[in-house]
């Protein structure tokens, strides 16, 4: 049976309280490094704004994210808040990609109980359309878009090897002698979810008896949502790869949020060699990522000097006003 996948705002609440300036709700991403990730995070703080997201970007950065770059996402009007890595107990663990260990520090934004409700999203992604109206999903329930299992990323899996996916689970079917067909599983790449400080503690307790897998938090979360994870449609988080390995599944322009995260397919390190790299769905997004991120009228202009500035003027205007013309003699 195909999953039941909650249709977004259908299922919302009653009006929830915007508390502090609309900041009961905010966005989130994760930041590490001195690299180059820095740009896709200005490019999504330039993307909400295009859509006129209603909510504030926070940044939650590891130590490592140098001083120039915070200045540089705090200018794009990013709330910059430096976390504590998380690392998993000691593990000979093959992860997809040597990086993913950091990825597991993204647990500490259950610690951002000024908010009341989140939505995450990765460095990666970018928004095409708002979005806002996910805040007012039910509550208690871990929102996110079902993943694909069909780039080599996931050879290590038995998924691969039989070749099945979530995505179209009569292609093959789960064997039996594989024991009960795995749960429903997200990429956490984007979602939606609550800040609380005993969800907090439990998911750090858990990760700390918990063996790595490949996936890093990734599969942590899937394992630690399971009961509370509700899929949503994938115009909610497209992962690329979706485009060659199930079209049918894709309507490209209903698409309201583009994870690049198909091997080649990051925006700023894009060069078009990489397999599927050449394909003109995918030279689109790209080119759709550039647009904003080199857009100058999407960078941000504090209110707060924009009001000095007008005051500034007006102060001066009034001064101008009573200084005597300087004598033409
Ligand atoms: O050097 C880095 C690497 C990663 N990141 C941050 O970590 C996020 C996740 O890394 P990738 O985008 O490279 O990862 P993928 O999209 O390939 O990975 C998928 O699997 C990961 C497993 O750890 C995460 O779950 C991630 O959210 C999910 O989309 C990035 O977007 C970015 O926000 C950095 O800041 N600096
Ligand atoms: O969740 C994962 C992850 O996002 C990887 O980066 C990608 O290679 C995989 O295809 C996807 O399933």
């Amino acid at each position: 049976m195909a999953p039941n996948i909650t249709t977004t705002a259908v299922n919302a609440t009653a009006e929830q309280p915007k508390n502090g300036g609309g900041s009961g709700h905010a966005f989130v991403t994760f930041l590490a490094g001195n690299g180059d990730y820095v740009k896709g995070v200005v490019g999504l703080a330039k993307g909400l704004r295009k859509v006129k997201s209603d909510y504030p970007l926070v940044v939650a950065v590891l130590h490592d994210v140098p001083e120039e770059h915070r200045k540089i996402l705090k200018s794009q009007g990013c709330i910059v808040r430096e976390i504590e890595p998380v690392y998993p107990p000691k593990n000979q663990t093959q992860f997809a990609m040597a990086y993913y260990v950091i990825n597991y520090s993204k647990l500490r934004i259950w610690e951002f109980v000024e908010y009341r409700k989140m939505i995450y999203l990765d460095g990666d992604i970018q928004v095409f359309e708002n979005i806002d109206h996910l805040f007012d999903l039910p509550d208690n329930y871990f929102y996110a878009v079902m993943d694909c299992f069909c780039e080599k990323s996931w050879t290590h899996t038995p998924q691969y090897q039989i070749g099945y996916c979530q995505q179209c689970p009569h292609k093959v079917q789960w064997p039996s002698n594989l024991g009960p067909k795995p749960p429903l599983y997200f990429n956490a790449g984007m979602f939606v979810y609550e800040p609380n400080l005993i969800t907090y503690h439990e998911l750090l307790q858990k990760l700390q008896v918990t063996k790595p897998t490949s996936f890093a938090e990734q599969d942590f979360l899937n394992m630690f949502f399971k009961e509370k994870y509700k899929p949503i449609p994938n115009v909610y988080n497209l992962v690329l790869a979706m485009l060659w390995r199930h079209p049918e599944n894709v309507e490209l322009e209903k698409v309201k949020v583009v994870h690049y995260c198909a091997a080649g397919s990051k925006p700023w390190r894009y060069t078009g060699k990489e397999e599927n790299m050449e394909r003109e769905d995918i030279k689109m997004v790209v080119k759709k990522w550039w647009d904003i991120y080199e857009e100058e009228t999407l960078d941000y202009e504090d209110p707060l000097s924009l009001e000095c500035f007008k005051v500034a003027l007006k102060d001066n205007a009034s001064t101008i006003k009573f200084v005597p013309a300087p004598s033409a003699a």
